[in-house]
């Protein structure tokens, strides 16, 4: 993917200037350089549909058939030919058979008559309406009718949502609960996706045990990992979940060498800032890796690293767990899409009115965990922070209903200014 496709949906968060040396990257430059390092996995599978549920399309499929298929009654009622009712009604025709769905259909309508025809069923040659129960007059074995029908009157004519031929879905798709729907309506009943891309990741940290486990003086347990766990969990990824990582410079070295042989992308958190026990820049060099993205301008997630190992796309995200999160949330689940073969679209996001008042530094761009609040009249929601200093605070992550970006330029916030705001669309 080119750097300038990942760019079509930039976030316009004021932080877009050339980089200096040592300056910090604008998320859209930083985005721009994971994704120019991404080569989309190639390797193709063929599955049943089934099996192919949330997969990533390898090719386009065209409609071998239209749809729907063949003309077809949309309700229940009777099939007649309209040039049978000729001068003023009401008209009375016998009823000469039924046709239900899964029935041929093909049996001949003779003229004057009308046939019984349900839902779904197919319309035989030269009838041209059909007219619903609810409007005939029911008299023995035939019908009595007021009103002459319009010409096509609840027919489904064979082709009017597709004709035959035409691209349906196009690769690169997920394939979704409409897209399964629309490939089973059209026959096909297998598919080619590309392979998942594999996803190794760990946490650094000699503080980390896993929840639930009875913690030391000065331990936390380690919400990283599982935020990564919940995050990954996608049909097209296969987790190589590596744990916990002591902050050891040799373990943490073979961890990462073993997990850029094994995986497409490598996902690591904390230790990439720049205390003594902050190891994973010496590490990374010492792994051999290039680095292309260090630092960049946004808060939470300033120190977001970016670059390759071997083969491996490398991303190392901020230990602090809100940092994390937005750091995989704005770029890191943009840069496995890419791999996977998505056209990696950025978060949706909408227009809210800032309900506060706020001064700040300007200079990095923020992503705030905020709630939406009432709606102001004209269709804008106002949102609400509680504070701009998050990057430790999972709950209020938890309690958000998106991130509000705050451009890196603004100075001041008044109540009332329009800003944008990325809606979660889950836990
Ligand atoms: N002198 C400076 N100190 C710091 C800077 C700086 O520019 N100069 N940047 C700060 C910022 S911003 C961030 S963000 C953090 C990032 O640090 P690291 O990525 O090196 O992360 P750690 O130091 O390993 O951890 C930070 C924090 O997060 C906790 N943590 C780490 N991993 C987990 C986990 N898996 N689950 C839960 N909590 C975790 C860790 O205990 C620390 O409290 O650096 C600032 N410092
Ligand atoms: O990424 Mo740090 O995020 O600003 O606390």
């Amino acid at each position: 993917m080119s750097p300038s496709a990942a760019l079509s949906d930039p976030f316009y968060c004021g932080c877009e200037t050339e980089p200096k040396p040592g300056a910090l990257l604008s998320v859209d430059m930083a985005l721009a350089k994971g994704l120019a390092l991404v080569e989309p996995v190639q390797e193709v599978e063929r599955m049943s549909l089934e099996q192919a549920h949330g997969r990533v399309l390898a090719e386009a499929v065209k409609a071998s058939v239209p749809l729907p298929l063949f003309d077809n009654s949309a309700m229940d009622g009777y099939a007649i030919r309209i040039a049978d009712i000729a001068g003023a009604g009401p008209w009375r025709l016998p009823i000469v058979g039924r046709i239900a769905a899964g029935d041929a259909g093909n049996e001949p309508l003779p003229k004057g008559a009308t046939l019984r025809i349900f839902t779904g069923a197919p319309v035989p040659p030269g009838c041209d309406a059909v007219v619903m129960q609810e409007m005939v007059r029911l008299e023995g074995d035939a019908i009595w009718l007021d009103r002459r029908p319009k010409l096509d009157e609840n027919i489904r004519r064979a082709g009017e949502d597709l004709a035959a031929g035409t691209e349906i879905i196009s690769a690169g798709r997920c394939i979704g609960p409409r897209a399964a729907a629309l490939l089973a309506a059209s026959g096909c009943g297998k598919v080619a996706v590309r392979r998942r891309i594999r996803v190794a990741f760990f946490s650094t940290g000699s503080e980390l045990r896993a929840p639930g486990v009875p913690l030391s003086p000065g331990q936390i347990w380690n919400s990283n990992r599982y935020h990564l766990q919940g995050s990954l969990n996608l049909p097209w990824i296969d987790m190589i979940d590596m744990g916990a990582i002591p902050d050891t410079p040799d373990l943490l070295q073979r961890a990462l060498e073993q997990a850029s042989r094994d995986a497409d992308l490598v996902v690591t958190t904390g230790g990439v800032s720049v205390g003594d026990e902050d190891h994973m820049p010496a590490v990374l060099r010492a792994a051999g890796a290039d680095i292309h993205v260090m630092k960049v301008a946004m808060k939470p997630g300033k120190p977001l690293v970016i670059g390759r190992i071997g083969t491996a796309i490398y991303l190392g995200l901020p230990g602090n767990p809100v940092s994390a999160f937005v750091t995989w949330y704005v770029i890191g689940a943009r840069i496995a899409e890419a791999l996977a073969g998505l056209p990696g679209a950025a978060p949706s996001r909408f227009i809210v009115r800032a309900g506060f008042d706020r001064l700040r530094h300007p200079g990095r761009c923020e992503f705030l965990p905020a709630r939406l609040g009432k709606y102001d009249g004209h269709g804008t929601r106002t949102v609400e922070i509680a504070t701009s200093h998050v990057s430790h605070r999972l709950a209020l992550l938890g309690d958000a209903d998106g991130l509000l970006l705050i451009p890196a330029e603004t100075g001041r916030i008044q109540r009332g200014d329009m800003l944008e705001f990325l809606p979660f669309r889950d836990g």
